[in-house]
């Protein structure tokens, strides 16, 4: 994908669609709160941003993926590069632009000239050409500093909002330089699938390939041998240890890659998800990977099961600060408004799910959040519910043993297992009923 960007500037300048489409991404998570998804699936590198139009080629939306990506990790880094270089603040569009371009030339090895150039052109095509100048002049600078501009920048702490960075304690730097690095694939094979050529075989069993790994290409993909799953995404399901023949439901399911994990170990598996869009996700998964489920399409907090369960996931709705990793824009897209809302809907969550258990039944909660509102204080909170706390054992984590907490629930990080290219944030707590 580096050459994509590279290559682009040996073609005509403004011909070059990869940063039409990231720079209208960017205005679009910036200014209208989009995800960089939402965002591409509306990209039209034709029309101004947000008018939907053609589908955007795969290469291209890759290529403009990891574009928008960087500049929204890296984003306060790349505002401190460019502040000496600015006598006043630029208009925020023509700031995205900037920072679209010094991305390239310090964290994706594009030529300057190709670098410079294109975003030059952006300005004309994006109706900014009186702007043109003071990117190229800004560009050049940048250019010109090179590399050597970042070393006496504190970029973990600058490219973290301060209320996130309060929010995670004594964590928050060894999260943040979790942050900074792209994330691998990752997969789960199902039980007596091969590895496909290249992967490495972690210690939780998930196997992991470098980033920007394409796995529609890999072997064994069409065949249904494997699931991308981060390695801590994986993680919940197999503590709930599920059974052959138990009736387990899995309450927050698309795209279903939990309900893959409970079906493969031949429970009898409920796939409970409101989203009738994401649903049909989940089927198409289910199918390729040749695995039965029950399909639900309902609210988990009115659907009632035919018999009480044995056992649940609850991989609930949550701020999804987790997965920034993967997801940089949710560092741009969250509020800290945003978390009372979300604990409420846990809590209620927590709630539906204690009245399907049959007596001793399990739950393990789970969350793709680094923040301890939807974490432990939701384990504390359910034995409102009767629920009681049932903590997982230094056994269940052997082969995790750093992200087991003191009160026994699991807490990964970005920042765990550097040398092996970190993970994403999953809180999880098991509670039996009463
Ligand atoms: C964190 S994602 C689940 C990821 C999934 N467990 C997996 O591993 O692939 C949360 C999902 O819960 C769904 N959801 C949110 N509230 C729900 C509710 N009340 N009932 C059913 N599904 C819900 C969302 O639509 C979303 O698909």
């Amino acid at each position: 994908m580096n050459n994509r960007l590279s290559d682009a500037g040996s073609r005509k300048a403004g011909s070059d669609p990869t940063r039409t489409i990231a720079f209208d991404v960017l205005v679009a998570v910036t200014e209208r709160r989009r995800t960089i998804e939402e965002a591409l699936d509306h990209a039209d590198p034709a029309r101004p941003s947000g008018m939907a139009g053609a589908q955007v080629p795969s290469r291209d939306r890759a290529a403009a993926h990891r574009l928008a990506a960087t500049v929204l990790r890296r984003m306060g880094t790349l505002e401190a590069v460019l502040e000496p270089f600015l006598a006043k603040a630029p208009p925020p569009r023509v700031k995205l632009a900037l920072m679209m371009g010094a991305a390239q030339l310090l964290f994706l090895e594009t030529p300057p000239h190709a670098a410079v150039g294109t975003v030059v052109s952006l300005m004309r095509e994006r109706s900014l050409a009186p702007f043109a100048g003071l990117v190229n002049a800004v560009l050049r600078k940048v250019a010109g500093a090179g590399v050597a501009a970042l070393d006496a920048l504190d970029g973990p702490r600058l490219d973290v909002p301060a209320w996130l960075w309060s929010s995670w304690g004594g964590l928050a730097r060894q999260i943040a330089e979790g942050l900074a690095r792209e994330a691998p694939l990752d997969l789960t094979l199902r039980p007596g699938g091969a590895t496909p050529e290249g992967g490495v075989l972690l210690p939780t069993g998930s196997v992991r390939l470098p980033a920007g790994t394409r796995v529609a290409e890999l072997d064994g993909y069409a065949e249904g041998g494997f699931w991308v799953q981060d390695a801590a995404a994986a993680i919940p399901a197999r503590l709930l240890a599920p059974q052959a023949g138990e009736r387990i439901a899995d309450l927050c399911a698309a795209p279903g890659g939990k309900t893959a994990q409970l079906a493969s170990a031949g429970a009898q598996v409920f796939a409970v998800e409101r989203d009738g869009n994401r649903l049909r996700r989940l089927r198409q998964n289910l199918t390729r990977l040749q695995l039965e489920a029950e399909i639900v399409e309902a609210d988990a907090l009115v659907w009632t099961p035919p018999e009480l369960l044995d056992a649940i996931l609850l991989d609930a709705p949550c701020s999804a600060t987790g997965t920034a990793r993967r997801h940089p824009d949710v560092l741009r897209l969250k509020r800290q408004s945003d978390i009372a809302g979300l604990v409420e809907g846990q809590d209620r969550l927590i709630e539906a799910a204690a009245r399907m258990l049959r007596p001793g039944g399990r739950v393990v909660y789970a969350v793709c959040s680094l923040q301890p509102e939807e974490g432990d204080r939701r384990a504390e909170a359910a034995h409102r519910f009767g629920l009681s706390l049932e903590p997982f054992t230094t056994q269940e984590l052997a082969a995790l043993p750093e992200a087991r907490t003191p009160e026994g629930w699991l807490r990964t990080h970005p920042g765990l297992w550097p040398e092996l290219g970190g993970m994403d944030g999953f809180f999880a707590a098991r509670f039996v009923r009463r």
